[in-house]
């Protein structure tokens, strides 16, 4: 028995992925919402147009869905270190497998570190790599990294379905902050593509970006190679070059000078702070997500942040 806890885009898609292997508690915060889902069968709010099968009971009642041992967590990053908190007792002796993709701005702590601090007598693992929610809704060959400490092979066993193909890691470290990371320089790519830069400029920029979360991961004790996988470069090139992201198209309207939309979960905005103040506070060179979080506060334009980034230094590769 497996429950997924948020009903949003991805939530959702995961649910209606892992129903191919059995029951699937899917819960929502809200009541009305919850009702909606289990009675019309479709996410009309967050992913339209696909079924959701009878394998899934979706509920508001909290108590019902942490019933199960195998808990994936689909919250934005920003709410999830308040609803750790709030629900510990309820949780601990439970896998939680995060699937979020960001650094909590309050603590600087990705999401597994962030539930091991939370609920300590919980195990900690992450779902991360290339998947929209539609694309896994829709059943499309996906594969993804699932990372936890202590090995994964029967949780890897658990989530892996027809259509869902999870590789297995150690390095949480590395899976975390490939999914953040990979957010901060696709917020970069619509920059540049909005702006009318086109697409050697999106190349410099994902490769130099790449540079950035590999050194910022093994900073912090990740392994290169996790971020060379699915966590890492996989999602970062799915990211940075489609219009599917909403990251992508949050840097589209920033360097387009479009409106943005402030309902739309756009997690790369708040990872661009956090890595931000990390990088100043450890010394550790990360123009590139520096310039993006500038350019998310409006406090450097297009034109100056490119200037900056052109003039610095030239170095080696
Ligand atoms: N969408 C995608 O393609 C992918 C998303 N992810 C990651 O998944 C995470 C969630 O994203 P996604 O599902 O797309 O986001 P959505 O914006 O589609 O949905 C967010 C969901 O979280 C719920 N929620 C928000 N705050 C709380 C809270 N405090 N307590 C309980 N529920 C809450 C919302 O409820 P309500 O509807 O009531 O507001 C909503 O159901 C992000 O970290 C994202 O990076 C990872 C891979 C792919
Ligand atoms: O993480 C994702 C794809 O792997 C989803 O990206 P966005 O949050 O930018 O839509």
């Amino acid at each position: 028995m497996i429950s997924v806890l948020g009903s949003g885009a991805f939530g959702t898609a995961l649910a209606i992925s892992l129903s191919q292997n059995g029951p699937v508690t899917l819960w929502s915060r809200d009541a009305e919402q919850a009702q909606l889902l289990q009675t019309t069968r479709e996410n009309s709010k967050r992913l339209k147009g696909l079924t959701l099968p009878e394998a899934i009971t979706v509920t508001a009642d909290l108590e019902t869905a942490c019933a199960a041992q195998t808990i994936l967590l689909a919250l934005p990053m920003q709410q999830t270190g308040a609803f750790l908190a709030l629900h510990a007792q309820r949780l601990k002796g439970k896998t939680l497998v995060s699937c979020s993709k960001g650094i909590d701005l309050s603590t600087g702590l990705g999401p597994t570190a962030l539930i091991r601090s939370t609920v300590p007598e919980a195990r900690a693992a992450i779902l991360t790599g290339p998947s929209f929610a539609a694309d896994i809704g829709r059943g499309l060959p996906t594969a993804l990294t699932l990372a936890c400490e202590d090995g994964a092979e029967a949780l890897q066993e658990q989530l892996s379905t027809p259509t869902l193909r999870l590789y297995r890691s150690s390095d949480t470290t590395g899976a975390e902050l490939g999914g953040a990371l990979k957010n901060v320089i696709a917020i970069g790519a619509g920059v540049v593509m909005g702006a009318g830069m086109g697409d050697s400029t999106r190349a410099a920029l994902m490769t130099r970006g790449f540079a950035e979360m590999t050194r910022l991961a093994v900073t912090r004790g990740a392994r290169a190679e996790t971020l060379s996988g699915l966590a890492g470069f996989g999602d970062l090139a799915l990211t940075c070059t489609s219009s599917q992201s909403r990251n992508f198209r949050h840097g589209f309207a920033l360097g387009a000078g479009e409106t943005i939309d402030p309902n739309v979960t756009v997690e790369g905005v708040a990872t661009a702070h956090a890595v931000a103040r990390m990088a100043e506070k450890g010394g550790i060179e990360m123009p590139i997500a520096v310039m993006i979080a500038a350019l998310c506060d409006n406090r450097m334009t297009v034109a100056q942040a490119t200037l900056a980034l052109l003039s610095r230094p030239l170095k080696e590769e």
